[in-house]
Parts: C-alpha cells; structure tokens; sequence
C-alpha cells in the first residue's frame, strides 16, 4: 500500500444522479472517515458504480453533495486526486510497457523517492503474489491476473481513500482472501474503503458498515 494521505471525511449527502431525466440513484447519504471501510451493496443496477463515480468526483451529483473535508469533490481538483485513488472501471495501459513499467511509472508520478521505488515495486508484486508476471506486458496476462495488475496499480500510489467497484471480480477464491487480507491492512494503515462488491465473504472480512442500494423504481 502507497503513502496514507490524511484526510477527515469523505461524505455524500442526500446525493442524486438523473441522466436524460431519469433517475440513476435516489437520495443517498454516506460517510466515510480514515481506517473504516463501507461496503455497497445490491442488485445490477442498484446504482453502486454511479454512487462510486459522484463520490470520486467524476460525475456530479444531480441534486444532494459530495464533500472530501467539506469541500465539494471534483476529479480535476488536485486535492481530490491527491486523496482518491480509484479502481472504477479496467486500467487500459501502454501496449509496450510491463507491469513492473506500469508501477514505476505510477509511483513516479505520484512522487516516489527514486532511490526506494524498486523496493516498493517489488513489495506490491511480493504481496499480490504477482512476481511472476513483473516482465509481462498487461495484454498478456489471464482475466484475473489482469485485475490483479490493476489492482496492485491502484495501491502502489499514496492515497487517503480506495474508490474500488467490484475489485473481486474475476478474481478464484484463493485471491479473493488475498484481496481481503490486503484492503485490511490498507484500512490498518489508515485508508478508508469504499468498495462496491458482490461477494459475501470478502463483505464480511472487511466491511464496518454496508450499504444496500435498491434499484430506483419508475
Ligand atoms: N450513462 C448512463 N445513462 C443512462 N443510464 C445509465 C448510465 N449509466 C448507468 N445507467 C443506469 O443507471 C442504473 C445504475 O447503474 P450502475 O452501473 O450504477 O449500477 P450497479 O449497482 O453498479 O450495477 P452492477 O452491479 O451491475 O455493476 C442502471 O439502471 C443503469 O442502466
């Protein structure tokens, strides 16, 4: 896990998203603070990734507020940024670049002291359990290792808040636990989660609350 970023709340209050008039999401409140993870839940559709991007500040909420610290949240404030880290939707990557490229190159710009970049490169892929595929290009990885590099790239940089929409997905059961294990000790080290899953094992091991979105009925 990255540098913690300190932050004080991360909030969405009575927050909507409407598209072409029709509602996405109905009234939602959620609070999340450093060292506590909240989990969404429901159906297809509920609305758990929309909720996501309002709260990461890439879409904005129709009526209601996001806030990080009480100030209204936009991906472009560099503040924001600074904070968040987002896994929302697959990283596309460069075709010619390796994963061990890709962490470099997210660390780097993040600011990583140079001299200890190798050190936190190789511990990310040590606790993923992805050393092996250092020197593969992202392309040609399985499905699940894909979200493993993805995943193993969200972390790698310094961020106060994980914005994670279904991390577990295409992950076997063996790595689910792993992923569990890992989003703990980001929460230990002081990251707050919010984390968007489908998965009732990985809920249980890491949520302080869960929030269950219905879909929003015409
Ligand atoms: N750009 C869009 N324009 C119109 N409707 C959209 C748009 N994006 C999402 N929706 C609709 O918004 C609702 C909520 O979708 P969302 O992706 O947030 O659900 P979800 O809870 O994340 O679902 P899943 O579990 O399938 O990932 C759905 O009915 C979806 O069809």
């Amino acid at each position: 896990m990255g540098r913690i970023v300190g932050f004080t709340a991360l909030r969405a209050v009575g927050a909507t998203r409407a598209v072409h008039g029709i509602e996405l999401l109905a009234p939602t409140d959620i609070d999340v603070t450093p060292g506590q993870a909240v989990v969404l839940r429901g159906p297809n559709g509920a609305g758990k990734s929309t909720l996501l991007h309002l709260l990461a500040g890439a879409a904005r909420p129709t009526s209601g507020q996001v806030l990080l610290d009480d100030v209204g949240v936009d991906e472009r404030s560099p503040r924001v940024r600074q904070v968040l880290a987002t896994l929302l939707s697959p990283i596309a990557g460069y075709h010619e670049l390796t994963l061990q490229d890709h962490l470099v190159l997210v660390d780097q710009t993040w600011g990583g002291a140079r001299d200890t970049c190798a050190d936190r490169v190789n511990a990310m892929l040590s606790r993923l359990d992805i050393e092996l595929l250092r020197h593969r290009f992202l392309h040609e990885m399985s499905s699940g290792q894909r979200q493993l590099a993805d995943i193993a790239m969200t972390l790698i940089r310094p961020s106060g808040v994980l914005l994670l929409d279904e991390p577990e997905q295409r992950l076997d059961t063996e790595r689910r636990a792993l992923l569990a294990q890992v989003l703990m000790e980001a929460k230990r080290a002081g990251a707050a989660l919010l984390v968007a899953c489908h998965d009732e094992t990985v809920t249980e091991a890491i949520a302080d609350d869960v929030v269950t979105l219905a879909p929003v009925t015409a």
